[in-house]
Order: C-alpha cells, then structure tokens, then sequence
C-alpha cells in the first residue's frame, strides 16, 4: 500500500487541457474521491495514476517515488472495470479467486489470500454457495471482495456502480466504505454523484475543467466552500447565492444577516445560504425585512423543499416534514449570521 502524490501535473490533448496543473496528496489506506462533472478530467487522472498516460509537465509520485517513467505494470496499482454482480455459474468462493487464477497467481497464495479476504469480511461461510443461494447484501460483499482480492499499491475505480439501481446503489456503497476501511486499502474513486462522493470519501477533489478546485473532507468542503462553483456542486438543493446589492440579496434576512467588520461591504458581491439553513415564518407587520411569497412547496415526505419569490430573486428553503406553509403567503425569512456564506468577485469565499 502507498500514499499517491500528483505534483504540479498537467496533460493535453492537443488545445484541450484535461488535466490543468494538479496537485494532491492521497494518503496510505485512505478512501479518496475525485468529483466533478462530466469532461472535467477525472478519468484522466486516474490513467496518469496508472500509467496509461504520461504528464506533459509535473511529476506523479507513488510511496513518494517519481513514476514518470515506470510502467504501467511495474506500478502495480488496480484498476477495477465495472460490474460488481457475480458470475452465476461459479461458487462465491471462486467468483473471489477469479481475478487471481486470472493472473496466474499461484494456488497456495490464492488460498492464503482468499481466506485472509473471506475471514477480513466475514463471507467464509458463504464462499462454497452459489450466488443464487445469498441474499442481495451478501452477494454485493462477496463481489467486492472479488474486486479488492488482489494486493496492489492501490485500487482505481471509475464510477463502479453507476449502473446499479438506486436502492443497490445506496447499499453498495455502504459496503464498499466499510470493506476498504475492513481492508484498509487506498482507493481512489471517481464519480459524478456528489452524493455517493460525500457518502463514501474520507477526503475528496474537486474537479472543473482539469483544475483541482479544492481537496478537505467531505464535511469541510461542505461547511466552508472554497468558491462559489464548489459551493453550487455540493447539495440538494444547491446553495441560494444572492448578488450582495443592498436593497437585494441582503435586505431579505435584515436583522439577522450582518456583515462582519473585517469585509467592506464592496469585496463582498455574493451571498450564500444553504436551503436547510434558511428559516421561513409567517410574516407579520413589524417583521424587520420585507414579505417574501411562497412560490412553490415540494413535499419530499421527511422534507418539504419551499421555494420562495422574494421579489428579486427565487430562494429555495429545505425544511423538516411537512410544515403549514401556504402557497401564495407571505413569509419572513432570516438566516444566522453564522451560517452565511460570502464571495467576492471572482467567486472566491470570503473569511468571515
Ligand atoms: N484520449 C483522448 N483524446 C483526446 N481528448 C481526450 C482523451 N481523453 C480525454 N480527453 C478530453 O480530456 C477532457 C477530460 O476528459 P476526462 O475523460 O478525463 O473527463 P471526466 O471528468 O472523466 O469525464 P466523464 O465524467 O464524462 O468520464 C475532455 O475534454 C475529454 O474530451
């Protein structure tokens, strides 16, 4: 197992920069997440990792060695293609030594290996039945075990589980966290589902157009965007980013929103709050800001999504269960100040 380092990286495909002057550090056993929409450059770091592609500048290291220059064999890191189901007509325990008979390996190695994987997951006592005779869970451990049975320096996966549906897809990605921190491998993980990406990662990347935009954990990359665009990418529903004109973005949360000392007023030129941090009240005469109209209300069942028409912009609010609100009312919104997020001019967030 090794940490993976990109230094400085860059690659091109003629005009198009697909990777633009990256750098991250992914450490030994960790479970990392590159995340970003399509054509942003994901794929492409995951071939530079492997080898099947070369930098045009900036060095990729693997346990802190230059790779430039070693092959994508010597490098010994995983890729791992697709499908997570089964091969119906072998036993568990053989769909788990696959990849390693595949490989020539040895036998008296692949049964050492087999049964450290099979006793690490807890699945010993299933490898002997076919996969008709498991239950869904235990047909997903047993196929991921079959994916991480090899010992590379670490495993690639580009969106394994895409094509599963979303019930299996929630499951599987369940598994798939508690058996790399069973195992204790690095992976390194691509996906355009930002919710899979927050559910899975101990630490994530941030992909636009080949730049790396920024790289914490999930829970940081949430809570303390480093741009409007991370900022957007993050959440369902997105974050509410107002243009910070007075009379506009900042008047509809008067007396609770207040501009720090630090920041003029003028480096501040964006505004955002999180759907789940905004608060919606009847208005009275006498609430300190203006009324604001209930434009639509989506009941999700355990959230209602309200979104708001405040004269000059459409807010949207997520609130707990099913709340009175009416269509067509007028409602007071208010945010703490703690949880607003500011930008400034080329989107970058402000410190507050
Ligand atoms: N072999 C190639 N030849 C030419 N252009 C390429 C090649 N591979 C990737 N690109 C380009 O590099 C850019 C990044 O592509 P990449 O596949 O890395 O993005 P991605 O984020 O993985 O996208 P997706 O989510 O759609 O898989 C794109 O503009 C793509 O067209």
């Amino acid at each position: 197992m090794a940490g993976i380092s990109f230094r400085n990286v860059t690659k091109a495909y003629g005009k198009n920069v697909a990777v633009d002057n990256a750098s991250f550090d992914i450490k030994s056993g960790e479970f990392f997440c590159f995340f970003g929409p399509p054509l942003s450059g994901k794929s492409t770091i995951l071939k530079l990792i492997l080898g099947l592609e070369t930098p045009d500048e900036g060095e990729v290291l693997i346990g802190g060695k230059p790779v430039n220059h070693v092959s994508p064999a010597a490098r010994n890191v995983a890729m791992v293609f697709q499908n997570l189901a089964l091969f119906p007509h072998m036993s568990a325990g053989d769909n788990v030594r696959f990849p390693l008979v595949e490989r020539k390996v040895p036998e008296a190695k692949i049964r050492e290996r087999v049964d450290a994987v099979a006793a690490k997951l807890h699945i010993g006592h299933l490898l002997h039945k076919p996969p008709a005779q498991l239950s869904g869970g235990e047909r997903q451990r047993v196929a991921i075990a079959r994916a991480l049975v090899r010992d590379p320096v670490a495993y690639l996966m580009d969106d394994p589980i895409s094509a599963l549906d979303a019930r299996l897809r929630e499951e599987t990605r369940v598994e798939l966290k508690r058996i790399q921190r069973e195992l204790g491998q690095t992976l390194i993980y691509v996906t355009h589902d930002q919710e899979e990406a927050m559910s899975v990662a101990d630490r994530m990347a941030i992909m636009q157009h080949g730049k790396i935009r920024q790289v914490g954990t999930p829970v940081e990359i949430y809570d303390k965007p480093a741009n409007q665009y991370v900022a957007r990418l993050l959440g369902a529903p997105m974050m509410n980013i107002m243009a910070a004109v007075r009379g506009a973005g900042l008047e509809i949360a008067e007396g609770t929103i207040v501009l720090p000392f630090d920041l003029t007023p003028n480096a501040v030129t964006g505004v955002g709050i999180r759907p789940e941090d905004l608060r919606v009240e009847p208005w009275r005469e006498g609430s300190v800001c203006r009324p604001a109209r209930v434009f639509e209300v989506e009941p999700l069942g355990g959230y209602t999504v309200v979104t708001l028409d405040t004269g000059s912009e459409k807010l949207r609010a997520l609130m707990r269960g099913q709340p009175e609100v009416q269509l067509d009312s007028a409602v007071a919104l208010s945010c703490d100040a703690a949880k607003v997020h500011f930008f400034g001019s080329a989107g970058e967030a402000l410190v507050r």
